[in-house]
């Protein structure tokens, strides 16, 4: 049996656990890779289902612990939902309950967008208060204030947002304080529900926004302007049936291609679109990659080409994402020159750097600014993973380093990466995960 065909044996994907992944440095990653429906679009899209009275048919939905804990979530609210692969049907025309609890809504930040939906359709919500991620403080005011100024009594007491309207939300102007990615989603998606016309300025412009926005108007709603800074949702009485496929994941092409231009190698990846990650792409152009694509594949070829380090920083969409911040720290930290990355977004982005450090990367910290080492050599270590993208990131460096490394705590990287070991095992990384 080749190696290849041993580590695929030995990578049955079994859902989420605490785990650890066990890799063998020194690969280099070459072949292609499927990408998966996007989770931070699949996420908005089940919860605006909460808005329908009609039958949802999705496809293209990731399989990721996320998705399971939502589905869990829309049935305890009533819904009906499941899941084959891919495809997820949901109806939501019994939702009885109007309460998310902690014990489901504290893994997971996306619960937070229950709330909109809720309180727009029944006119009442309970959601306790959102885990995710611990990148930072990461404060509701904005969903909060927008549902208010949309008619909305809300209290926050014993850990739960308590919302309450007599009738319907009231559609009104909008101006968003700081681009909020769920901030704006939360109230579209109230918003689609309203009486009369809602205006959202400063809106998120990222692309999960406009699949939620499109998603919306496959059910009868009437939202125009997305993909600009101005939102204009014409509320409507009520929205129905849809089929609707979710866009391609356009943060785990990115960590993909990442992966293979460190590694010196040549990933492609399938089923994505180079329209949604221009600021990624342009990067790895500049640290060297020779990047091709098509309508809906990109490649990234780093085979007798030199990695060079690159600056980055992190912005709302179309600028750098932060959510693609941690891959490149690990670019960065490898590649001869030094690198400065500075996050913009989360006050708590770093996590990941003190354990790249344990690998032996030699990264200045100071605040928002991290200043990444000229040529590094790492070496394989015990390592933490702590929220998704260090996770990511983390594993990446495994791959390229010299010996072993563990990373522990993995469930992180389930929730947003579907199989992560077995569409890196093909491309050529020898690892394998160990439950506990
Ligand atoms: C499930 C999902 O889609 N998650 C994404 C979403 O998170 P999320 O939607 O939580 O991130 P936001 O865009 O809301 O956060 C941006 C900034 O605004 C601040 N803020 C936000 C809301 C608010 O009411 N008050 C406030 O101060 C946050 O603390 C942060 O500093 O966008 C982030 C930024 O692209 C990504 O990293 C996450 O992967
Ligand atoms: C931070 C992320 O997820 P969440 O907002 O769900 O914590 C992410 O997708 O990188």
């Amino acid at each position: 049996m080749s190696g290849k065909n041993k580590n695929i044996l030995f990578s049955k994907w079994k859902g989420s656990s605490m785990g650890q992944f066990l890799i063998q440095g020194g690969c280099q990653l070459n072949g292609e890779v499927t990408i998966s429906g996007a989770k931070n679009a699949a996420l908005p899209i089940l919860f605006a289902t909460l808005l329908s009275k009609g039958d949802v048919n999705l496809t293209n939905v990731p399989l990721l612990k996320d998705i399971s804990t939502t589905l869990e979530l829309l049935k305890e609210l009533g819904a009906s939902a499941s899941q084959d692969g891919h495809k997820v049907k949901i109806n939501a025309s019994q939702v009885k309950n109007y309460t998310a609890s902690y014990e489901l809504v504290r893994s997971m930040r996306a619960s937070i967008l229950a709330l909109g939906p809720l309180v727009a359709r029944f006119g009442e919500a309970d959601i306790s208060l959102p885990g995710g991620c611990a990148i930072g403080a990461r404060p509701v005011n904005l969903h909060i204030h927008g549902l208010e100024q949309m008619g909305a009594k809300i209290k926050v007491e014993d850990g739960f947002i308590k919302a309450r309207v007599d009738g319907r939300l009231k559609g009104c102007h909008l101006y968003m304080d700081m681009v909020s990615v769920t901030g704006t989603g939360n109230l579209m998606m109230a918003a689609a529900l309203a009486e009369g016309t809602t205006t959202i300025e400063n809106a998120a412009k990222e692309p999960e926004i406009v699949d939620l926005a499109n998603f919306i108007n496959a059910m009868g709603g009437k939202i125009s302007g997305v993909g600009t800074d101005t939102i204009v949702i014409e509320g409507v009485e009520s929205l129905g049936d849809c089929s609707y496929e979710v866009q391609p994941d356009r943060i785990e092409t990115g960590t993909f291609l990442v992966a293979g231009v460190v590694s010196g190698g040549k990933v492609k990846c399938l089923k994505t679109d180079p329209n949604l990650l221009t600021a990624v792409l342009v990067k790895l152009e500049e640290a060297g990659a020779l990047i091709t694509s098509g309508k809906d594949w990109i490649e990234a070829d780093m085979h007798g080409r030199e990695l060079k380090s690159v600056n980055i920083t992190t912005a709302p969409f179309p600028a750098f994402p932060t959510d693609m911040q941690a891959q490149f720290t690990v670019l960065n930290t490898v590649a001869p020159g030094t690198g400065r990355i500075k996050e913009n977004i989360f006050e708590n982005r770093f996590m990941h750097v003190p354990e790249l450090q344990r690998m032996g990367a030699n990264i200045e910290l100071d605040g928002n600014l991290a200043i990444c080492g000229d040529h590094d050599q790492l070496s394989g270590a015990k390592v933490m993973a702590t929220d998704l993208r260090a996770s990511a990131s983390l594993v990446i460096a495994g791959l390229i380093a010299q010996g072993e490394t563990i990373v522990d705590e993995i469930y992180h990287i389930d929730r947003g990466y579907e199989a992560i070991e077995d569409k890196l095992i093909p491309l050529g990384a020898t690892m394998k995960r160990i439950e506990d």
